[in-house]
């Protein structure tokens, strides 16, 4: 369970979130805006890479805000980034090992081979990262943030540029990702199909404010929503 509440972030002049408010609870949770609307900052937050002006952020009963950044991991918030953060030269099990923080030995090798085991796409752990697809990168990616019990795996446009048999693929990846590892998954996209796919709750961010949150398929019939998000049109 996440609980946000009248978070500000500010860069100079430019409001980025505007005291946003959010609440989810578990499974996969889809967050969508408009370019600019602040859900990278949102994640850069939870994160802690930004210190946000005012506001709080509650997970699973813990205030995420009081908690050093380098404590996050630990504590199990996993992410991805829109651009791959996997290290091209070391073996995919490398990669994803080396965000390992609480596990040894035994333990840590058996959850790494999991993590790899569950993105599937046919990877195996000794290949090096530079050696495969686009796809399966991604998929490097999100096997870094489902190893070594997560709490919370925010997940940042993981589908971006994936053709679609590539994209299907990972949404079935994706959507497992509560039942794999119990964390609650944030998943920021602007494909819409994959958000109708796999989120169960969506909320959407407009100037840094939420303007609509609920059921997934109620959210995108929703006026105000498709105005934002898409001018006029049906969002799908
Ligand atoms: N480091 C920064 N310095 C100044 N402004 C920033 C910075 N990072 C983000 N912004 C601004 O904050 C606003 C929100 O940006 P953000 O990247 O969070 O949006 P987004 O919803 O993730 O967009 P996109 O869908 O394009 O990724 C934008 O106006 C952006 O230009």
């Amino acid at each position: 369970m996440i609980e946000v509440t009248d978070l500000t972030v500010r860069y100079g002049g430019v409001t980025s979130l505007d005291g946003m408010n959010l609440h989810f609870d578990s499974g996969v949770c889809g967050l969508i805006g408009p370019n600019g609307a602040g859900k990278t900052t949102f994640f850069n937050v939870l994160s802690g890479f930004v210190r946000p002006a005012a506001g709080s952020v509650t997970a699973f009963g813990d205030d995420l805000l009081r908690m050093a950044h380098f404590r996050r991991a630990r504590w199990g918030i996993r992410r991805t980034f829109q651009t791959e953060q996997a290290i091209s030269a070391l073996s995919v099990y490398d990669n994803v090992a080396m965000i390992h923080s609480a596990m040894r030995g035994a333990a840590r090798r058996a959850d790494v081979l999991a993590a790899i085991e569950f993105v599937g796409g046919g990877i195996s752990p000794d290949a090096k990262v530079g050696s495969l697809t686009a796809g399966q990168r991604r998929l490097v990616e999100v096997a870094r943030a489902v190893a070594g019990k997560p709490r919370l795996v925010l997940l940042d446009e993981p589908a971006a540029g994936l053709p679609d048999s590539e994209t299907e693929h990972l949404t079935g990846v994706i959507k497992n990702i509560p039942e794999h590892t119990g964390a609650l998954t944030i998943l920021v996209d602007h494909d819409m199909s994959l958000v109708s796919a796999v989120c169960g709750t969506t909320a959407v961010l407009d100037f840094g404010k939420l303007i609509a949150s609920g059921p997934t398929a109620q959210v995108l019939r929703d006026e105000n929503v498709m105005r934002a998000y898409l001018g006029t049109a049906e969002v799908i």
